[in-house]
C-alpha cells in the first residue's frame, strides 16, 4: 500500500502551485522549516555578515579596491614563503610572454601558409614559425606547471601563518573577554579568515594570470592592427557584463541553497546520531523527522530546478548579447580584410587571440569578485586578532615562584558580562596553604565563579583577590595558573589519547610513564586504562577507528587523574564525583582530601554535604554572598534555622527515607514530613507528575484512549 507522507504532499502541491508563477521569485517556507526551526534558519555567527557582501557592492567599487588588496595579498604571500612568492611571480610573466610570443609565431605560420606559391614551399617557410609555436606553448605548459606547484605550496602556508597569528593571541585572551558576544562574533568572523587567506592568494594569482593572458593578447592584436584593440574592447564589455552577472547569480542561488543546506544537514545528522536515537525510536520520533527531512528536501530540489531555469534563462540573454557583439565584431574584421587593411592571416590570428583575450576576461572578473568577498574575511581575521591582542591576559607582572600560603578575598564583587545581576557580592574570606575547602550553597549561588576567581580565571569586578598579599592584577597570570590543578564542573573530555587526555595537564611530561602510572593509581583509573584496547594510547573519542567512549564516572577519574598529574600547590575540584557510584566517591573524597596534607590546598565545590564534614572550612553561599562559614561542627551548632544546616538536614532525610513504604507515603521525608517530589540537595526540582497504578498494572496517565 502506498504511504502518505504529509510533507511529500505539501511539496507536491507547492510544485504544481508554482507551475506558471515567476521563477524568479523567492521561495516560499516550507512548512517543516517554520515548524522545527521556527523559519529560515540564519546563522547569527560573525562572518555571516559577509555572505553575498559583492552582490551588495557595486563593481566598480570593487575594482578601485583591486590594488591595496592584490598588494596585501602579496605581502601576506612575502611573509609566508618569499622564494615560491617570486617564482611564481616570474613564471607568470613568462606565462604572458610565452603566450604573446605564441600567438605572434601563429600569425607568421598562418601569414606563410596564406602566401602564394607551391603548398610544399609555404608549408617549408611556415616550419620555423610552427617550431615557435611549439616551443612557445610547451614552455607556458611548464611555466603553468611551475606556478601551480609554487602557488599550491604558498596557499597553505598562507593559511598556516594567518590562522597562527590569529590563535596564538586568542589562547591568551581573558576569560571575561571569551564570555563576550561582541569578541564571539569578531572570531567567528576571523576562523573564515584563515581559509580566506589561503583563497586570497588563489584569486590574487587568478587575477595575475588573466591580467597577463589580457595584456599578451592586446600587445598582438595592437601589432598586428592597432583598430583591434577597441575590437577587444567592444568584446570585453558584453562579456565583461554577462560574466559579472552570472557571477552574482550563481552566487545568489548558492546563498539560498544554503539555508536548505543547514537545515537539511541538520536534520541529517539527528536522524543518524546516536545521542538522539534513543529518544527517535521510543518516542516515534524518527518518522516524523523522516517526513519533514523528505518535505524539505523536496522544496529543495524544487529550489535547484528554479535556478536551473533562472540560470539557462541568463545564459541564453547572455550568449545572445555576446554573439551580437561578436557578430559585430568579426563584421568589423571581415570589414578590414575584405577593404585591405589587414592581411587574412592577421585575421585568423585576432579570431585566435580575441577568443583567448576574453576567456581571460572571464577568469578576470571571477577572480576579482571572489578576491573582494575573501577580503572581507581576511580584514575580520585581523580584526580579531587585534581585539585578541587587546584582550589578553598580561604577560608581565610580580613573579610567583612558591605556591600561596594564603588567598585572600576582600569584598570581591563580580558579574558576567552581560549579565544584570552580580554572581559574588562583596565576598571576603581566606584559605591557607593546606587546608580543604569547601564551597556550598544552592544552584546558582556562586560557587563556581568563586573558584575561578580563586584560580586567577577571572578578575574581580570590584574588590581584590590576592595571593599572598598581592592582588592578582599585579601578578604574572602564567606563574599564577602554574600553581593550580582545576577539575571543573564541566571538565574537558578531549577527544585524544588517555595519556594525552591526563598528561594534558602538564605537556611537558607527557612522555613520564611513571608520573602517568601514579596519576591513574591515585584517581583509580588503571582499572579504567586496563579495559582500553591500547592502554595508554587509547583514543578516547568514539566515531574514529580504534576509539572508544567513557561512562561518566570513567571520565571523571580521568579529570582527576589530570589534576593530580599537575602537581599544583591549589588544586579546585568542582563537583569532581557527580558521576562516581557510592563507594567510587567515598574514596575520591578521601584522596582528594589526603593531598591536604602534603600542603596542598583543597577546595572542594559540591552537593554532596556529608563529603564536607571533614573541611577546615566550608563557606555557604548564598545568591553571590557569603552567609556563613565555619567546620561542620560549628555551622550545625549555629542556633536557629542556619543555611548549612538545613541544607545538610535535607538531604540526610532524603537518605532516612523508608526504602518499602511501609509507613504508607511513597518518596522521600524531610524533618516535616515528606518532602517535595524531586527535591535534591535541598534545592526543589522539577515537579514530577504522579503516576498512580491502575489495578490492572497500566499507568492512569489521562491519555484519553
Ligand atoms: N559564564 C557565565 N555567564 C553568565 N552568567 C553566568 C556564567 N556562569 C554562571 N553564571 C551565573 O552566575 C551565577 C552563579 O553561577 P555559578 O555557576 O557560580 O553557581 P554555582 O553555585 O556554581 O551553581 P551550580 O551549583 O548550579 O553549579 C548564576 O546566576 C549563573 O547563572
Amino acid at each position: 500500500m502506498r504511504q502518505h507522507h504529509p510533507a511529500r504532499a505539501r511539496a507536491r502541491k507547492r510544485r504544481r502551485g508554482r507551475t506558471g508563477a515567476d521563477p524568479a521569485a523567492p521561495p516560499e517556507h516550507a512548512p517543516p522549516e517554520q515548524l522545527l526551526f521556527g523559519g529560515r534558519l540564519r546563522s547569527s555567527w560573525g562572518w555571516t555578515v559577509h555572505e553575498g557582501a559583492q552582490l551588495k557592492t557595486s563593481f566598480l567599487t570593487i575594482l578601485r579596491q583591486i590594488p591595496t588588496l592584490v598588494g596585501h595579498t602579496a605581502a601576506l604571500g612575502w611573509r609566508a614563503d618569499p622564494v615560491a612568492l617570486v617564482v611564481v611571480a616570474v613564471a607568470q610573466l613568462g606565462q604572458a610572454a610565452a603566450t604573446a610570443f605564441g600567438l605572434l609565431a601563429t600569425n607568421r605560420v598562418l601569414v606563410s601558409l596564406f602566401a602564394a606559391g607551391p603548398t610544399a614551399e609555404r608549408v617549408q617557410d611556415a616550419l620555423p614559425s610552427l617550431i615557435g609555436v611549439a616551443a612557445a606553448s610547451a614552455l607556458a605548459a611548464t611555466l603553468r606547471a611551475v606556478s601551480f606547484a609554487a602557488s599550491g605550496g604558498l596557499g597553505p602556508k598562507v593559511e598556516r601563518i594567518a590562522a597562527l597569528s590569529m590563535l596564538k593571541h586568542v589562547i591568551r585572551v581573558e576569560m571575561e573577554h571569551m564570555e563576550r558576544a561582541d569578541f564571539h562574533a569578531a572570531l567567528d568572523s576571523g576562523q573564515h579568515g584563515q581559509t580566506a587567506a589561503r583563497r586570497l592568494i588563489e584569486h590574487t594569482l587568478g587575477i595575475v594570470e588573466a591580467a597577463m593572458a589580457l595584456l599578451a593578447v592586446s600587445g598582438v592584436l595592437a601589432v598586428l592592427h592597432p583598430a583591434l584593440l577597441p575590437l577587444l574592447v567592444a568584446v570585453i564589455v558584453p562579456k565583461a557584463w554577462g560574466t559579472v552577472r552570472a557571477a552574482r547569480r550563481t552566487y545568489e542561488s548558492v546563498q539560498v541553497w544554503l539555508e536548505h543546506v543547514r537545515q537539511l544537514g541538520a536534520l541529517r545528522r539527528l536522524l543518524i546520531s546516536q545521542d538522539a536515537a534513543p529518544e527517535l525510536r521510543v518516542h516515534g520520533a524518527g518518522p516524523f523527522l523522516l517526513d519533514q527531512f523528505d518535505g524539505m528536501a523536496a522544496q529543495a530540489s524544487d529550489e535547484q530546478t528554479r535556478l536551473a531555469h533562472l540560470e539557462a534563462r541568463t545564459d541564453l540573454g547572455t550568449s545572445a548579447l555576446s554573439g551580437l557583439t561578436a557578430a559585430v565584431t568579426y563584421g568589423l574584421l571581415a570589414w578590414l580584410l575584405t577593404h585591405g587593411h589587414m592581411p587574412l592571416a592577421s585575421g585568423a590570428t585576432a579570431v585566435l587571440a580575441l577568443t583567448s583575450g576574453t576567456a581571460g576576461l572571464r577568469r578576470l572578473v571571477t577572480n576579482i569578485h571572489h578576491l573582494y568577498e575573501q577580503s572581507l574575511f581576511m580584514t575580520d581575521l585581523i580584526r580579531a586578532r587585534e581585539e585578541a591582542k587587546r584582550r589578553a591576559i598580561p604577560a608581565t607582572g610580580a613573579a610567583v615562584p612558591e605556591p600561596p600560603a594564603e588567598i585572600a578575598f576582600d569584598r570581591v564583587t563580580f558579574r558576567y558580562p552581560g549579565r544584570d545581576r552580580d554572581a559574588l557580592d562583596e565576598v571576603s574570606l581566606s584559605v591557607r596553604k593546606g587546608q580543604v575547602i569547601a564551597l556550598v550553597g544552592a544552584n546558582g549561588s556562586g560557587k563556581t565563579t568563586l573558584s575561578k576567581l580563586l584560580a586567577g580565571l577571572y578578575l574581580p569586578s570590584s574588590g581584590t583577590v590576592a595571593w599572598d598579599g598581592t592582588d592578582l592584577r599585579a601578578l604574572a597570570r602564567d606563574d599564577v595558573f602554574s600553581h593550580v590543578a582545576l577539575v571543573p564542573q564541566d571538565f574537558q573530555r578531549w577527544p585524544f589519547t588517555a595519556r594525552a587526555n591526563v598528561a594534558i595537564s602538564r605537556p611537558d611530561a607527557i612522555h613520564d610513564s611513571a608520573r602517568l602510572d601514579a596519576a591513574a593509581a591515585y584517581a583509580d583509573a588503571q582499572r579504567v586504562l586496563c579495559e582500553l584496547p591500547h592502554g595508554w594510547d587509547t583514543l578516547c573519542e568514539k566515531g574514529y577507528e580504534g576509539g572508544v567512549d567513557l561512562s561518566g564516572g570513567q571520565w571523571q577519574r580521568i579529570a582527576l587523574a589530570r589534576a593530580y598529574f599537575r602537581d599544583a600547590g591549589v588544586l579546585i575540584c568542582d563537583e569532581p564525583t557527580s558521576s562516581m557510584d557510592p563507594a567510587a566517591e567515598i574514596d575520591a573524597f578521601d584522596k582528594i582530601r589526603a593531598l591536604a596534607s602534603a600542603e596542598q590546598t583543597i577546595v572542594l565545590v559540591t552537593h554532596r554535604l556529608h563529603s564536607v564534614k571533614e573541611a577546615d572550612v566550608i563557606f555557604v553561599l548564598e545568591e553571590g554572598r557569603l552567609v556563613e562559614h565555619g567546620d561542620f561542627a560549628t555551622l550545625m551548632a549555629t542556633e536557629g534555622p542556619g543555611v548549612f544546616r538545613r541544607l545538610f538536614e535535607l538531604q540526610s532525610h532524603q537518605y532516612r527515607t523508608d526504602p518499602v513504604g511501609t509507613d504508607g507515603a511513597a518518596g522521600p521525608h524531610g524533618p516535616d514530613g515528606p518532602l517535595p517530589a524531586g527535591t535534591l540537595d535541598g534545592v526543589p526540582a522539577q515537579p514530577r507528575r504522579a503516576r498512580a497504578a491502575r489495578p490492572d498494572g497500566a499507568p492512569a496517565s489521562g491519555s484519553g484512549g
